[in-house]
């Protein structure tokens, strides 16, 4: 789909005799947060690794900005918070952020700004200069959040990002994650909590390996007559087995 910059057709994706993806189709426009939901095993994070380019397919296909991952070029425009975070331990928060920003290839002169932005984001200012081996498990997922919000990245790829967070910080990141949707950058989030997929401008409903429903949440509520995106899992769920 022109202008998609996340698009997924007919996606295939097996692990030996398992058959984790049958067939994907979702796509993420520009300037839009996409919502990918489902039961806990059913493929979200292989969706993910997949579009990344850090899973091969089994078919279908899988672009990101118009290209199939990974492409070097690419990685400076995504902005990826996978599952299990990749921190360096005996580094406190802040020399963890610094040595990203570098990979990044952001400029000596924005990094202190830079890293003040998106600590303040997640609210880590205080336990900065704190190793990461005393943080937190919370505090791990938000030091990955910050980091992959640096450099102002056109697409953020979020694997559950809120585990962890409590309501009012969670509530804090949703408005930055709104406010990088309004400039015109893209999100793909996967999420359990089920209020946070109301938020979303389109969510995709994951299960047996398809996405079998892919719209914004209040047509969905509609679709299955119901008053809320959990009821809507709930009933698709009910109705799949
Ligand atoms: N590298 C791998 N090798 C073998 N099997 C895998 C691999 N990665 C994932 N799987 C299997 O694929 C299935 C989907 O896993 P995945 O992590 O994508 O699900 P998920 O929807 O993200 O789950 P959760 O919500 O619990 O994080 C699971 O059965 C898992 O065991």
């Amino acid at each position: 789909m022109a202008d998609a910059v996340i698009d997924l057709k007919h996606l295939v994706k097996k692990f030996g005799k398992q058959t984790v993806l049958e067939d994907v189709n979702l796509t993420v426009m520009k300037k839009q947060i996409v919502g990918l939901i489902g039961p806990s095993g059913a493929g979200k994070s292989t969706v993910i690794k997949t579009a990344l380019g850090m899973e091969v397919a089994d078919g279908g296909s899988a672009t990101v900005f118009g290209q199939v991952m990974p492409k070097r070029k690419l990685l400076a425009r995504i902005g990826y918070m996978a599952q299990t975070d990749a921190l360096y331990d005996s580094l406190s928060g802040r020399e963890n952020l610094k040595f990203f920003a570098e990979m990044k290839g952001i400029k000596k002169t924005e990094l202190g700004e830079s890293i003040d932005h998106v600590s303040s984001v997640v609210d880590l200012q205080d336990d900065l200069d704190k190793r990461v081996s005393g943080y937190s498990g919370g505090m791990m997922r938000r030091l990955s959040l910050a980091i992959a919000l640096l450099g102002n990245p056109e697409l953020l790829v979020l694997d559950e990002p809120t585990v962890g967070i409590d309501p009012a910080l969670r509530r804090q990141i949703w408005q930055e994650l709104d406010a990088i949707r309004d400039e015109g950058r893209s999100i793909l989030i996967t999420t359990h909590v089920m209020d946070e997929a109301e938020l979303t401008d389109k969510v995709a409903l994951l299960l047996g390996g398809k996405v079998i429903a892919f719209d914004e949440p209040v047509a969905l509520k509609t679709q299955y007559r119901v008053d809320s995106i959990e009821n809507v899992f709930l009933k698709a769920e009910g109705e799949f087995k």
